[in-house]
């Protein structure tokens, strides 16, 4: 199964042909610390998260909160009391009655999406300033009634007289209102009815990745994260988050230290049970978070005395089949690659969302092999061997989570920071999107 969509051909312009009239710069940015949804509702919605970091990052820069041109939020499980919640977390964040904001949905890919939204306002010369983040409660995420109870319960309040409620009353059974859980379903391609799980067992049988590559691979993410904790690599990236009853959350909470390739090789296989790689473990966690990053045009960088930390270079996006998702980083960033003639490793950091071990594992297989680069891509040769120590040096979802709409604008964010702390020049972020889509930034730091 190899992707073949012309969508996937990359264009051979070079970057000064494209219509980029002007520089974006990343100004700054902050996020919550991700919490594991642990079976019920965790202290904060989507807007409460998204509030929670987006009000000390307003306050820490000099620009007025009225002076943004518009507030762009990705969010993938809106809950029902927070319809658009960029407008909601605009207005909690006291940026004024006039500040327009929306939301984005593009499953996994909402956080980077209101990114590249934002990149392309500024670009084109519509605006200036644009706050643009991500945010997720996934442990919100709503429980829902089956069509059968639904049925039962418009036909109860249909009754037109006392016999025809008592009928109605006997058609109750108990089983009808055992709910679905709407996250069990978003995590569904209902195009190829596989779970995001099963996609990346897909992955795993074509590209051979054994279970012992993708368990030591999610040690790795464990190690990485622990250690940027430790070191405080993450300390003007994560703003503390504290909770109505005064409960103050600094951390990742899903790190593990101290987990190993022998405990993870005893959990069982999560989506294709008995004999499937995919494992609690390898997977990335379900988890509640929010992210935001600053953009601004060179007018505003001097108009504020900013210190803009990255200039966004370019985006892609690419769509295959929905069976494959996790393979879309490879062809987004591959013809970013193309377009800047660069190779994998002319790239200083890269950060691929961790959706699976097993998916990222698949990525780095994909790009070195001859006959995949040959088809999906294009290419005479291979693209090569990704160094693993320019990927993800600091962990990903697999240790932190995947609030999904979140996700794509916290690894624009870390990749940001990462490089002014490694004292390099460019990076790319890209992830998965569910249903089949894969989304790329090219950045240097300034
Ligand atoms: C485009 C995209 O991005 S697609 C990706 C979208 N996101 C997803 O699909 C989410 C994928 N992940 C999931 O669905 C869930 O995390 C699942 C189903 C894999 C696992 O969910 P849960 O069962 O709730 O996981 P949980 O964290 O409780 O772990 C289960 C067990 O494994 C153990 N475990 C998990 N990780 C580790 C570890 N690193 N080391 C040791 N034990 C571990 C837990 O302790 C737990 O054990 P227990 O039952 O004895 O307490």
């Amino acid at each position: 199964m190899t992707p073949s969509n012309p969508n996937t051909e990359t264009d051979n312009s070079s970057p000064q042909e494209k219509p980029s009239s002007r520089r974006v710069y990343l100004v700054d940015g902050a996020r919550t610390p991700f919490l594991k949804a642990r079976g019920r509702p965790g202290p904060f919605s989507p807007v409460d998260l998204a509030v929670q970091c987006g009000r000390p990052l307003l306050l820490r820069q000099p620009i007025p909160v009225d002076a943004y041109d518009q507030v762009i939020l990705g969010c993938v499980n809106v809950v029902p009391s927070e319809m658009n919640p960029a407008r909601i977390a605009a207005l909690r964040l006291g940026m004024g009655e006039a500040m327009p904001a929306f939301t984005v949905q593009i499953n996994c890919g909402s956080g980077m999406q209101s990114i590249d939204t934002a990149y392309k306002y500024i670009r084109d010369g519509d605006s200036d300033l644009i706050l643009a983040g991500g945010t997720d409660a996934l442990s919100h995420a709503p429980m829902v009634l089956q069509t059968e109870a639904v049925e039962w319960l418009a036909g109860l309040n249909a009754a037109s007289s006392p016999q025809d409620y008592v009928r109605q009353l006997g058609q109750f059974s108990p089983k009808k209102l055992k709910p679905e859980i709407s996250l069990a379903k978003g995590l569904t391609d209902p195009i190829v009815s596989l779970s995001m799980g099963q996609t990346a067992e897909v992955l795993a049988q074509q590209f051979n990745i054994s279970r012992q590559e993708a368990d030591e691979y999610a040690v790795s993410s464990h190690q990485r994260l622990a250690r940027a904790q430790e070191e405080g690599w993450l300390d003007d990236e994560v703003v503390p988050a504290i909770s109505p009853e005064g409960e103050l959350f600094k951390h990742d909470d899903g790190v593990r230290a101290d987990t190993s390739a022998e405990a993870l090789a005893k959990l069982k296989a999560a989506f294709e049970p008995p004999f499937g790689q995919v494992t609690p473990g390898n997977s990335s966690q379900v988890t509640d978070g929010a992210s935001w990053l600053i953009l601004a045009s060179e007018e505003a960088v001097k108009k504020y005395g900013l210190k803009p930390r990255a200039v966004l270079v370019d985006s892609e996006w690419a769509a295959l089949d929905p069976k494959i998702m996790g393979l879309g980083p490879v062809l987004s960033s591959t013809a970013l690659l193309k377009r800047h003639n660069a190779g994998l490793n002319d790239i200083d950091l890269w950060e691929i969302n961790e959706a699976f071990a097993a998916q990222v594992l698949a990525c780095m297989k994909a790009w070195a092999d001859p006959e995949f680069c040959k088809v999906a891509l294009g290419l005479d040769k291979p693209m090569g061997k990704l160094d693993p120590e320019r990927l993800n040096i600091d962990g990903g979802a697999v240790a932190m989570g995947h609030p999904v709409g979140t996700s794509g604008n916290r690894i624009v964010l870390h990749l940001m920071n990462a490089l002014h702390r490694k004292g390099v020049k460019r990076g790319i972020a890209t992830e998965c999107i569910g249903g089949g889509q894969s989304g790329a930034m090219l950045i240097e730091a300034v």
